[in-house]
Order: structure tokens, then C-alpha cells, then sequence
């Protein structure tokens, strides 16, 4: 993909990590290196420009050299939150559509915008897929294509009491990107400090 044709990619780092016991997950080490570094990197070839979506004093993002966008709704009303002030962010940049990922999540698709972009739906907007091991698929939905177009809808969505990603999304239509999940699911995401174990295991 040429540097031209790459969209803006939007890290959602905003959530509390309680079962985490706290802090900034993304912080945290896995295999030596960190959560966040692990997202940059992959996100670097595909994203352009990138931010981060984080709460609270941003001075500790300092050394990313990236933008930090806070929420703008207070109480962390969860994901989509990140995903306004995304839009926010790529609508003053003249950008028509922003890609998401959660900070969470080190081993998402290298060809993931790719693959986005092209599920599209009509609306402009695309959710990342994979199965389980039963064959059932999931959506992943802190991992999107999200039009700039449809950011006062989700503005007044969210002011109304809107919380779930996908209730919003299937009120426009989203199309779904599936990935696959062998070896391992690509979106495995890292909740506990069990997670963190496991995801050293899929390393080694
Ligand atoms: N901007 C923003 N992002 C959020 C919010 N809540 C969760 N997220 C992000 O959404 C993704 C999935 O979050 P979860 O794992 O459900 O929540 P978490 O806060 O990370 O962890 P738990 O508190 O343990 O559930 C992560 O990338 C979070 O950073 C929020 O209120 N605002």
C-alpha cells in the first residue's frame, strides 16, 4: 500500500483495565517488550498518521511522539468514545474514514486496513472476524473502518445513552472482514496477567 493511500489509525488505549488491577495495560511487557510497541509496530506499515486514544495526564505517552486524544465524553462510556474523538480527530486532518485498534491486541492482521477497506459497506463501515475453534465467528469490534461521515451520528448516539459498538454499527450496516484463526486467533487480546502467559506461550 502506498503511503498515499493509507488512512489514519486510531490505537483505543482508553479503558480502565480492572482486570488488569489498574493502569495502562498497553505498559505492560510481553516477552520483553511492550504492549503498545507490539501495536505500533503493526500498525506503522498500514496507518498514517497514527494517534492514541488515552485518558488521563498524557505526559506519560510523551515519548511516542504521537497525538494522545482524551475522550470527550466523560465516565468512560467505553470504545466508541475513542472512535468519536477518532473521527473528530481525522475530520480537522480532511481524512474520510479512520481505522481502529485496540491497544490490547498484539498480534492483529498486518493486512488488516487493507482488508477493511475492502469489506466496506455501503455506510463506510467494516468490523474485523475471525472464528473460534467451533466454527462460530465473532466480530471484533474495537477493530474498524469508521467513516468521518457518520461521526455527529455517533456523537448523538453516544449523548443518547449508546454504549454497545455493534448496536450502532447494525443500525448503518458494517461489513465484516474475517481472518483467519489458525495457527491462532489474530486478535487475542490481553485481559489478565494470565493473558500476558499465554501470550508469551504463542511467542515462544
Ligand atoms: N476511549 C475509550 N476506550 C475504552 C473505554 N473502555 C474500554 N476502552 C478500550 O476498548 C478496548 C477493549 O476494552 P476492554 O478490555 O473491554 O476494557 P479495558 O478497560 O481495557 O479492561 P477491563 O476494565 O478489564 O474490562 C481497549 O482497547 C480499551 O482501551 C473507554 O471508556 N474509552
Amino acid at each position: 500500500m502506498s503511503r498515499h493511500d493509507r488512512l489514519p489509525g486510531v490505537i483505543l488505549a482508553g479503558g480502565q483495565a480492572t482486570r488488569m488491577g489498574g493502569g495502562d495495560k498497553c505498559l505492560r511487557r510481553v516477552a520483553g517488550k511492550r504492549l503498545i510497541d507490539m501495536v505500533i509496530d503493526r500498525l506503522a506499515p498500514q496507518c498514517a498518521p497514527i494517534a492514541i486514544n488515552a485518558n488521563g495526564d498524557p505526559s506519560r505517552w510523551a515519548e511516542f511522539d504521537l497525538p494522545v486524544l482524551a475522550d470527550s465524553l466523560p465516565d468512560h462510556p467505553g470504545p466508541l468514545a475513542g472512535v468519536l474523538v477518532g473521527l473528530d480527530w481525522a475530520a480537522g486532518l480532511g481524512a474520510r474514514a479512520i481505522v481502529t485498534v485496540a491497544a490490547d491486541t498484539p498480534f492483529f492482521p498486518r493486512d488488516l486496513a487493507a482488508r477493511l477497506k475492502r469489506a466496506a459497506a455501503a455506510s463506510g463501515l467494516a468490523l474485523a472476524a475471525s472464528r473460534d475453534e467451533h466454527g462460530r465467528l465473532w466480530r471484533h469490534p474495537t477493530f474498524g473502518l469508521w467513516p468521518v461521515a457518520l461521526r455527529e451520528d455517533l456523537r448523538t448516539s453516544l449523548q443518547g445513552g449508546l454504549r454497545k459498538i455493534v448496536a450502532w454499527t447494525e443500525r448503518h450496516g458494517a461489513g465484516l472482514a474475517e481472518f483467519d484463526s489458525v495457527p491462532f486467533d489474530p486478535f487475542f487480546n490481553i485481559n489478565t496477567p494470565e493473558d500476558i502467559a499465554r501470550a508469551e506461550e504463542l511467542i515462544a
